[in-house]
């Protein structure tokens, strides 16, 4: 096996964003740590605000971390100034969740598609031009479009040409960031299927960041769930669907609709909102809505263990919970709710 096929298309390692506040400091990712291997998916939940998004700009440095690392196909781009990131930007797009505003109104569809091979140098203006006829296929759209400009597209169009623009210069990891939640839920499951279809003919790594349990069950191969600025726990997408671990991960989940009705899971209705990352609580950031929450919870942080995998052979696990074996054996928050 050669190292560029063991290389990580994305390793964030202890990455923190802070935000300067009045009162302190708005802790929004507090020491992620996430590893994405070539072709891989990996979706990232969690409640609204728990700093997904932040990881996710931060990844493409559309935001600048306050500490920790991200690493980039081999290449550490946690310092780079904006002319050094420059030749990176081809490694790494985003799809973001509003096509409408990430798409410049007064440019055609073709200029819109053609503008990273342009600024990569890339492409000459008619090999350009043909890359957009093809990319425009892929995606699902007619050639025709190209000559319009994004208002006179439907909103799953304009996703459509968002994401024929992310893969045009053929990145090695692409960050969607809630990327149909904007949309008609008529079109949701279409942009969703193009984008997994696309992921498996490309290869490409992929962070699939969103709120939608079904899509990420669907789309991704592994899953780390967030809270408060850290993930509490990581796992093959299966296996955490179906022997969640940690007690937020069991409330998350039982939440989401179950496909098949017979398996009923019992909800657990967390009480509570989720503090703030300005004042976030001591110990485990969760205690406060914990329904198993013991004194140590409230007073000492817990570590992102690994777990034994499920089989012999089988991807590894991480949690963070105190209540947690070290045999993986984990309390059923459903019982304490
Ligand atoms: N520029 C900023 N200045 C101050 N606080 C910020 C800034 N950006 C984000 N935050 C705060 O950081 C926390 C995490 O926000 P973030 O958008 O990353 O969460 P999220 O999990 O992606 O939420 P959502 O699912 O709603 O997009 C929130 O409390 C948010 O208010």
């Amino acid at each position: 096996m050669t190292d560029r096929v063991t290389t990580p298309v994305l390793d964030v390692r202890g990455l923190r964003r802070h935000f300067p506040a009045p009162s302190g400091s708005v802790r929004a990712v507090d020491g992620v740590s996430l590893t994405i291997g070539p072709g891989e998916v990996v979706g990232l939940v969690g409640e609204s605000g728990s700093g997904k998004s932040t990881v996710g700009r931060c990844v493409v440095r559309l935001d600048t971390p306050t500490g920790g690392e991200v690493v980039i196909d081999g290449t550490d781009v946690t310092s780079l100034s904006a002319r050094q990131m420059r030749p990176l930007r081809k490694k790494v797009h985003l799809v973001f969740q509003d096509p409408s505003s990430s798409l410049n109104p007064r440019m055609t569809i073709r200029q819109i598609i053609a503008e990273p091979l342009r600024l990569h140098g890339l492409a000459s203006r008619a090999e350009a031009s043909a890359r957009v006829d093809e990319l425009l296929r892929q995606v699902g759209l007619r050639p025709e479009l190209a000559d319009r400009t994004p208002h006179q597209l439907s909103g799953g169009q304009r996703q459509r040409v968002s994401i024929a623009r992310a893969l045009s210069v053929e990145p090695a990891l692409l960050v969607a960031d809630e990327p149909t939640s904007a949309l008609d839920v008529s079109v949701q499951a279409s942009v969703l299927n193009l984008l997994a279809d696309l992921q498996k003919d490309r290869g490409f790594g992929c962070l699939f960041i969103t709120h939608d349990l079904a899509a990420v069950e669907y789309l991704a191969d592994r899953i780390a769930v967030m809270y408060l600025g850290r993930i509490v726990e990581q796992a093959p997408a299966g296996e955490l669907f179906a022997d969640p671990k940690h007690p937020y991960t069991q409330a998350l989940l039982s939440a989401a609709p179950v496909p098949d009705p017979r398996a009923g899971r019992e909800r657990i209705v967390l009480g509570g909102d989720l503090p703030s990352p300005l004042d976030p609580p001591p110990g485990c950031h969760f205690h406060t809505r914990c329904p198993l929450a013991t004194d140590r919870c409230r007073t000492e942080a817990p570590e992102l263990r690994v777990l034994p995998a499920a089989e012999p052979g089988g991807a590894p696990r991480e949690v963070a919970c105190h209540l947690v074996g070290e045999d993986g054996k984990a309390p059923d928050a459903r019982a304490a709710a």
